[in-house]
């Protein structure tokens, strides 16, 4: 049995009068990607300097406007790194790099060394503050701790003093959520002091949830907590940065969001230490299905998994929210059903605004659009199986023949697993439209008779083979179908009712063609089969699915 007792609670905030839970998110924080520094510092093999150069392009391009860049103090890679952005001029002026130090002199000198030249820069110094770290790691009481950031700070601010660009702090007390509350907030104080903060010069105040501890209302509880509790509150922009470890970065985000952050840092597809950073293109996108603009050029979603799956060797898993190769895909039929009526209906109803079950945005606005909404395998419908007709070949079957075509599909299926659009356009093909023997239509010959008979208007003399052997027979009628119908039937011996037409244009693939679908039952079994026929002349391509329904109807095809 899982020993359980070995673990304890991590205690809940009290906080009677929160108010996160009654708001709702309005618009997109400030966004800071940690991909250079948090995420590349877990890699198996961390990013080599053209690696990161990429990677700073792909996130300058997706439109972040500060990114940490690194631990420039930490290793030559990191260090080079930087000083390539700088000598090739490559950080735009509207982006705030961002680089990690921890509060110790040599790595905060060596820091300085690093960023000389950047036009603005966030310097972000950490210490841990929490109650095992205070006790394990550094054996230090709660001053001894607080000591190290306001040291850190003291060290910044030395260098500032010299630094020539635009400079801000950011101040992490690490390990947040494993710290007491009231202590977070003297340590984070005790920076301000030193620091001197003001409403148009704020510091960065950075509240991890270096490991996810708790459910997320626990951190949106903490967040508010803080943000309440904060003296000059509007000398800080108030960040958060969580992991992943329970799997809820994104939801604590989002109520850490309600709870009063303005800023998240994250990385792509939530890479980062153990299970992760929080992901930030979830977040964005969430708000993106929201109708709320998450101020982040995410159009191209293909881009950003090559970039991220080149850089850091990664792979996006293929259920990821909005980037994983399945996400936007169904092969369940009931899904399938609901997903080709809703499109049909949205289309007709109200294009402009997205509504479209089981299908949370419209893949093509993140760039798949080659995307197989639909795909088949045993789980799927006859829904699925005429959406396939339609959206790959254009063929809108009538609703009374999606049951025969699937369950054709299906017994393939059930043998083989998945079922390609192809191969359900061959069956569909081998069922009807080359049901073509042994009644074979070759010609036809349309007269408008309307002035020479009582009830008929139109005739046809029809040429077809029977087993091989040329038959040549008039019929008349309302139309061309009725006429060759009465033909078959009076001349020829077929005796049948038509139950279902209906035709329509071929959209795709060859554009002059046309596409009829027939049923005919027996007058005398009720036994009943569809046809269909395609061609570029609509009388041509009626007769030939009524051929094609009574080749199906009598010979078994
Ligand atoms: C939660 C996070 O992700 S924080 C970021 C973590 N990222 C990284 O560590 C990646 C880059 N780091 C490195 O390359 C190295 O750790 C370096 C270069 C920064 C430092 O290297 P070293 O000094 O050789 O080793 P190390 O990191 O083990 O140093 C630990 C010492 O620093 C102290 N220390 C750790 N963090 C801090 C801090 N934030 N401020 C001040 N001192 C600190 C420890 O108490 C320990 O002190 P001790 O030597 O007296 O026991
Ligand atoms: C340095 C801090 C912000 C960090 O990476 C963490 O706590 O996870």
């Amino acid at each position: 049995m899982l020993n359980y007792k070995k673990y304890k609670r991590v205690p809940v905030v009290d906080l009677p009068d929160r108010k996160w839970p009654d708001r709702q998110i309005q618009k997109a924080p400030v966004w800071c990607s940690v991909d250079l520094r948090d995420g590349n510092q877990a890699l198996v093999d961390p990013m080599v300097v053209e690696e990161k150069i990429e990677f700073f392009n792909l996130l300058v391009k997706l439109g972040f406007k500060e990114i940490e860049i690194g631990f420039p103090s930490a290793s030559q890679i990191e260090y080079d790194f930087l000083r390539t952005l700088v000598e090739k001029n490559m950080i735009p002026d509207d982006v705030r790099v961002q680089v990690l130090t921890q509060c110790r002199a040599h790595l905060i000198d060596k820091t300085f060394e690093a960023i000389e030249g950047i036009k603005n820069v966030i310097v972000h110094i950490y210490n841990s503050t929490s109650t095992l770290q205070r006790d394990v790691v550094f054996n230090m009481n709660r001053e001894e701790i607080k000591q190290i950031a306001i040291d850190g700070t003291r060290m910044v601010k030395s260098h500032a003093a010299d630094f020539k660009g635009n400079l801000w702090l950011e101040y992490s007390p690490e390990s947040f959520t494993g710290t007491e509350l009231d202590y977070a907030l003297e340590v984070c104080e005790a920076v301000m002091d030193e620091w001197k903060p003001t409403k148009e010069r704020p510091i960065i105040i950075n509240l991890p949830s270096t490991v996810e501890m708790t459910t997320p209302n626990v951190y949106a509880d903490q967040i508010e907590w803080m943000d309440t509790h904060f003296k000059n509150r509007e000398s800080i922009i108030l960040s958060v940065h969580p992991h992943n470890d329970r799997g809820c970065a994104v939801a604590a985000a989002e109520l850490s969001l309600l709870a009063g952050a303005d800023r998240i840092e994250g990385t792509l597809f939530g890479n980062g230490e153990r299970t992760g950073n929080v992901d930030i293109l979830t977040i964005a996108y969430n708000m993106f299905s929201q109708g709320i603009n998450p101020e982040l050029n995410l159009e191209n979603v293909n881009e950003i998994i090559d970039v991220y799956e080149r850089c850091c060797k990664m792979q996006v898993p293929e259920r990821h929210p909005y980037a994983g190769k399945l996400v936007f895909t169904a092969f369940s039929g009931s899904h399938q059903d609901a997903i080709n009526k809703g499109i049909k209906a949205m289309n007709e109803r109200h294009p402009d605004t997205w509504q479209v079950p089981y299908l949370p945005i419209d893949p093509s606005d993140v760039g798949r659009n080659y995307e197989p909404i639909v795909r088949i395998n045993s789980q799927s419908g006859k829904g699925g199986v005429a959406f396939i007709m339609d959206q790959y070949y254009g063929f809108k079957l009538p609703k009374e023949m999606h049951k025969e075509l699937a369950d054709e599909v299906q017994k393939i299926s059930e043998k083989q697993g998945e079922v390609a659009p192809e191969q359900i356009m061959s069956v569909f093909r081998k069922m009807y439209v080359e049901a073509k023997e042994p009644l074979h239509f070759r010609k036809i010959r349309v007269e408008d008779i309307s002035d020479q008979h009582d009830t008929f208007d139109t005739k046809v003399v029809l040429t077809y083979t029977d087993h091989g052997e040329t038959k040549v027979i008039e019929g008349f009628g309302n139309g061309p179908i009725d006429a060759v119908k009465h033909g078959l039937c009076q001349q020829a011996g077929y005796n049948t009712r038509l139950t279902m037409y209906s035709e329509h244009a071929l959209t795709k693939g060859s554009d002059s063609q046309a596409a009829s679908y027939i049923q005919l039952v027996d007058a005398k079994t009720g036994k009943s089969a569809f046809g269909v026929g395609i061609s570029s002349n609509i009388t041509r391509s009626s007769v030939r699915a009524i051929f094609s329904a009574l080749n199906r109807l009598y010979y078994g095809q």
